[in-house]
């Protein structure tokens, strides 16, 4: 049998009748009535929890939902009990609570290869404060601990980072494993052509990425509304666009090293603009250099997606994070559904094609080709960190551990 030392990953331990305080990211959407609107985040999460049960484990399901400040029932984790035992195949037990004596008691009761869930560990206040002794109280219902909560891993919270000084092993879990090979693996050590597509609302918020896959990538295709902000530092008037008057340095800066790593940078060379940011709003394609006072660019044009995807086709990697335009408003959506229908042609051609979590998910799936991607991040804000070229305190203590 191996030593608590030497297991390293989940293959490795050993779960025969062990409890297993397993962390995932089981924070869904729910509508006012409760139902979940979309699953993906339970249906990444059940090989893990399957592999553990097959394995004889008595598996300790821990998650967070939403951002509750103390107990707050419309934040429970009791409406994710019914799809969680449909997709496990057996009767999910539910606890009232995360830890305590209630907890203790159906822990004990657990048989091997059951699964009992939770309550919301964001209920105390001391879960993200990674207060060591909640984190010691999780830490003592359980043998082992699985980390599969890649959408948490870049939060040092006490059920990611704390209960990893108390509970030993504490390994990835699969989902945690794919997505580190992917959006580390795949982009340290791409397939060439390697190219990266960023978009959004903000150059602020992608700076870090922007700087870190320039270094990476042979293209970069820049869409949304941060592309206002470089055609303005290039001298282009912008009308009522999106723009960050005080980063234009940093565009032009951002073009320059581009030039200087021989990246190929493509912005695009026309618009879509409106006249008001309104789903209903008159809209028109014009030439990036010729945006009328008033209007403001929402989407990439269909030149630009032609010259994109033309450039996408040349392509071995791509890593896609934000949309192109104002995905959520019909009018708007061309671009970012046309980028997403490419990624899925070049994905069945072989090209590895990874969507690096938040909008860009929403937008393929609402494009119906989630299923034809390498790879879709179930976390927004844990791949953008990860595209940085941060370390995720989630992840970095399991390499401790
Ligand atoms: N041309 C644009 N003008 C304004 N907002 C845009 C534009 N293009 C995309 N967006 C918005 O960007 C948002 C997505 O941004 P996101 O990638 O989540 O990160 P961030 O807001 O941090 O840049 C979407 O809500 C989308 O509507
Ligand atoms: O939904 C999440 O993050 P995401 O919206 O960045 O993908 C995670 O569950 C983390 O939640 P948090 O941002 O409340 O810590």
């Amino acid at each position: 049998m191996a030593t608590k030392k030497s297991v390293s990953s989940l293959k490795e331990a050993d779960l025969k009748g062990k409890k297993v305080l397993i962390r995932a990211d089981l924070n869904v959407p729910l509508d006012d009535s409760f139902k979940i609107t979309d699953d993906t985040r339970i249906r990444a999460a059940v090989p893990t929890i399957k592999y553990l049960m097959s394995n004889g484990a008595r598996v300790i399901l821990s998650s967070h939902l939403g951002r509750p400040k103390g107990v707050t029932p419309k934040y429970s984790l009791k409406p994710l009990v019914p799809r969680l035992s449909e997709l496990l195949g057996l009767e999910v037990k539910m606890a009232s609570d995360c830890i305590g004596p209630e907890v203790e008691k159906l822990v004990a009761e657990l048989p091997e290869g059951g699964v009992l869930l939770l309550e919301n560990v964001r209920f105390y206040k001391e879960e993200e404060k990674n207060d060591p002794e909640f984190a010691k109280k999780l830490a003592s219902i359980a043998d082992l601990y699985v980390n599969d909560a890649f959408g948490t891993a870049h939060r040092a919270h006490a059920s990611t980072e704390g209960v990893t000084k108390y509970l030993k092993p504490a390994v990835a879990g699969f989902l945690m494993q794919k997505e580190l090979d992917y959006l580390v693996g795949a982009v340290s050590n791409p397939k060439k052509p390697f190219a990266a597509i960023v978009g959004g609302s903000k150059v602020s918020s992608k700076i870090g990425v922007i700087e870190s896959l320039l270094e990476k990538v042979n293209i970069l295709v820049l869409g949304g509304g941060m592309i206002f902000t470089f055609y303005k530092a290039q001298g282009l008037k912008v009308g009522s666009s999106l723009v960050e008057e005080d980063k234009l340095d940093l565009a032009t800066s951002l073009l320059e090293k581009a030039k200087a790593k021989g990246v190929s940078l493509l912005l695009p060379t026309d618009v879509v603009i409106a006249d008001k940011f309104a789903a209903d709003a008159n809209s028109k394609t014009v030439a990036a250099d010729s945006i009328p006072d008033g209007w403001m660019g929402l989407d990439i044009g269909p030149d630009s997606i032609k010259s994109f995807s033309e450039a996408l086709d040349t392509t071995q990697t791509v890593i896609w994070n934000g949309p192109m335009g104002v995905f959520e408003f019909e009018k708007f959506a061309a671009g970012t559904t046309a980028i997403a229908k490419k990624l899925a042609e070049l994905s069945g051609k072989g090209v590895t094609t990874i969507i690096g979590g938040g909008d860009s998910v929403a937008a393929v799936e609402k494009a119906g080709l989630a299923d034809k991607m390498s790879h879709i991040s179930t976390g927004g804000g844990a791949s953008l960190e990860l595209l940085e070229g941060k370390t995720l305190p989630g992840v970095l203590a399991l390499n401790e551990a």
